[in-house]
C-alpha cells in the first residue's frame, strides 16, 4: 500500500547569514499511511517543528523529497487542503470564538451555507458553546488551544497535523482529547501528532518516531503490552504494610507517597512477588511500569548531548 505521506531522504540545513549552517533534517525517511495515527517525539531542537514545516510547504527541504498522495506538499494542500492545528493559535485579539471560526471555515473552503451549523457542532464538541461570543484576547490558554483543534477539525481533510496539541488543556480535557483523537481517526486520514507528551504519544499513536539532531533514530510500534525486558522497573502503590516490602523485593527503593519502586525480571516473577506481599497482609493499591515502554525507547534512542 502506498503511503499518504512520504519522506525520502529528506535533509534541511539553515544558513542563517552571519551564522553557522545548521543540519536541522538529516537524510529522514518516514512513511505515514492512510489509517494510522504516527507520533513525532523528540528532544529540543530535534528537528520536529522543521519536518511539520516542510510537510506544510512553508520550507522546501535541502534535499531528498517530500510526497503527500504522492504530490509535492505545496500542490497537495492546494488542491485538498490539510488539517493543522499550531502549537499556538494566534488570531485577531477582537474576533469572538464564532467570528474566528466562520474565518477559518470560509478561509478553508467550507460552503457558506454549511458553516454555522458546522461551527455549531464543533464549538459543542470542544466545550466553546457557551464561549461563542467571547472574544480571542479573552479566552484562557486551554479556551485557545480547544479553539484551535476546532479549527483544524472544520473540513474533513486527509491529513491532519496537530502539533503540541494537548498544550494548555486541563486533566478532564486531556482526557476528552484521547476521545476526540479516537474519533478522528478514519481509514483514509492520516494524523501526524508532535508532542513532548510521551504518556500522550502512547496513548494516541500507532507508530511513534523518534527523532534525535535531525535524525529518524527509531520508530516505536506502540502497544499496550508492558514491557518484558530481562529486568524491568516497576511502581508499586502500598496502601498498608509497606515494611514488608524488603522480605520479597530487597532492592524496594522508596519514592515516597506510598510508591515503592522494585526490579522483577518477569512478569512472572513481579506476580509471584505481589503474591508473596498479599499472603505477608501488604495491600497494593496499584501496579504499574515504572517507565512506559514508550519513555524507555526514548531514552535509548535520544543520545545525551554533553
Ligand atoms: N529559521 C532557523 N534558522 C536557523 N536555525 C534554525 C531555524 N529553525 C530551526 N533552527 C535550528 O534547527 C534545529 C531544529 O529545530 P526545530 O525547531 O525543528 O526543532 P524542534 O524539535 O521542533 O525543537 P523544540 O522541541 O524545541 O520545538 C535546531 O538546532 C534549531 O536551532
Amino acid at each position: 500500500m502506498t503511503p499518504l505521506i512520504e519522506f525520502r531522504g529528506v535533509g534541511m540545513r539553515y544558513a542563517p547569514p552571519l551564522r553557522r549552517p545548521v543540519t536541522a533534517l538529516d537524510d529522514v525517511w518516514l512513511d505515514v499511511h492512510a489509517g494510522e495515527v504516527l507520533g513525532i517525539a523528540g528532544p529540543n531542537g530535534a528537528g520536529k517543528s522543521t519536518l511539520i514545516s516542510i510537510l506544510l510547504g512553508y520550507l522546501r527541504p535541502s534535499s531528498g523529497v517530500v510526497a503527500i498522495d504522492g504530490q509535492e506538499p505545496r500542490t497537495y494542500i492546494q488542491r485538498n487542503g490539510i488539517g493543522y492545528l499550531s502549537e499556538l493559535i494566534d488570531v485577531d485579539p477582537r474576533w469572538t470564538v464564532r467570528e474566528a471560526l466562520t474565518r477559518f471555515a470560509t478561509l478553508g473552503g467550507v460552503l457558506d451555507a454549511q458553516i454555522p451549523l458546522r461551527s455549531h457542532q464543533l464549538m459543542e464538541k470542544l466545550g466553546l458553546g457557551d464561549l461563542a461570543d467571547r472574544k480571542f484576547k479573552h479566552l484562557s490558554k486551554g479556551n485557545k488551544q480547544r479553539l484551535g483543534l476546532a479549527q483544524a477539525m472544520l473540513r474533513e481533510e486527509r491529513v491532519l497535523i496537530l502539533d503540541e496539541p494537548t498544550h494548555g488543556l486541563d486533566p478532564l480535557w486531556l482526557m476528552r482529547f484521547r476521545g476526540i483523537v479516537a474519533e478522528l481517526r478514519r481509514p483514509g486520514r492520516a494524523i501526524l501528532i508532535a508532542s513532548h507528551n510521551l504518556e500522550e504519544l502512547e496513548r494516541l499513536c500507532d507508530r511513534v518516531a523518534i527523532l534525535d539532531r535531525g535524525r529518524v533514530s527509531r520508530v516505536v510500534e506502540v502497544t499496550r503490552v508492558l514491557p518484558q525486558t530481562a529486568e524491568s522497573l516497576w511502581r508499586i502503590t502500598v496502601a498498608r504494610g509497606a515494611e514488608q516490602l524488603a522480605h520479597v523485593f530487597p532492592e524496594a527503593e522508596d519514592l515516597g507517597r506510598g510508591d515503592w519502586a522494585v526490579y522483577a525480571a518477569t512478569l512472572d516473577a513481579l506476580n509471584a512477588g505481589l503474591a508473596a506481599l498479599i499472603a505477608r497482609g501488604v495491600l497494593i493499591a496499584g501496579v504499574a511500569p515504572a517507565q512506559s515502554a514508550l519513555e524507555l525507547e526514548f531514552h535509548d534512542a535520544v543520545t545525551e548531548v554533553a
